[in-house]
């Protein structure tokens, strides 16, 4: 399967005031087209920065980052992006906010189909009746659900979703990782999660990629062997349970604790 994907050994410091702070140290990714990759990794190791380098945000220093055999070297529009934070305009409506990246990527298309477009996306994602709502009428697991509806609207080549749900409560997120399995059975795409939560990683990924602590480099790859149908009693199957213990190990590691005992 081609890469869609494709960082070869990047390396990135940020020039800070008090020097340059080595971020990326051997970076290498590889996410094959209309796979799920869900990278993990300690805190403050550069997760957030490797998002910014397939977005075309950002150059590394030295290293190659490839986007459906192109050359990334400037910011991408065909990128669809969900954060923490859904950060959704409060003065547009629910239906007004998802329509945004179309107004932008797509500009000559007919409103009635930009509408049709952003409604088949709520509907499915259990928003419609909500589409004349403002944000801050939803609840922050509907308000997440239509930001992810924004991140797709457009038919991105990339989706990027650095830590979409983390931020909601446990049986939310719950909710929102089968909303997200739903969407890729729709319209498939090609993913790069960022996420702490391990159990996440595996439910929605197809490989898990561990960062090291930073400067990061890719320490440990995973590929899940779940069928892509897979519902949330699958995480209590003997299969999952040995991949979060291998992938626990490997969080260890990265953290410099692995000689710790106990988990
Ligand atoms: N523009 C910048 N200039 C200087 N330092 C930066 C910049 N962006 C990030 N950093 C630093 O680089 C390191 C890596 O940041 P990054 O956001 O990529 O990590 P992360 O793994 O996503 O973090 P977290 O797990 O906390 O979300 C951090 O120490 C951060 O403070």
């Amino acid at each position: 399967m081609e890469n869609l994907i494709e960082i070869k050994n990047a390396r990135h410091a940020y020039q800070t005031a008090s020097g340059p702070l080595p971020v990326l140290d051997g970076l290498n990714v590889a996410v094959p087209a209309g796979t799920f990759a869900a990278v993990v990794g300690p805190s403050g190791c550069g997760k957030s920065t490797l998002t910014k380098l397939v977005a075309g945000l950002m150059k590394p220093d030295e290293g190659e980052v490839w986007l459906h055999g192109e050359r990334v070297t400037a910011p991408r529009k065909t990128v669809g992006m969900a954060f923490q934070n859904p950060v959704l305009l409060e003065w547009r409506s629910i239906l007004d906010n998802v329509i945004l990246p179309l107004e932008i990527v797509a500009p000559k298309m007919a409103t009635k189909d930009r509408i049709d477009r952003a409604m088949e996306l709520l509907e499915m994602v259990g928003l419609a009746g909500f589409e004349n709502k403002r944000p801050s009428e939803l609840s922050g697991g509907m308000r997440q659900r239509a930001s992810l509806c924004r991140s797709i609207v457009h038919k991105p080549e990339v989706l990027i979703l650095d830590e979409p749900f983390g931020a909601l409560d446990a049986f939310t997120r719950e909710d929102l990782w089968q909303t997200m399995r739903d969407l890729r059975a729709a319209e498939p795409f090609t993913a790069v999660l960022i996420t702490h939560d391990l159990r996440e990683s595996v439910f929605l990924g197809d490989q898990v990629i561990v960062l090291s602590g930073r400067p990061a480099r890719t320490q440990y790859v995973m590929d899940v062997d779940l069928p892509a149908d897979r519902t949330l009693d699958v995480l209590f199957t003997p299969a999952a349970a040995d991949m979060l213990h291998i992938l626990r190990d490997q969080i260890k590691i990265a953290q410099g604790r692995a000689e710790e005992g106990g988990v």
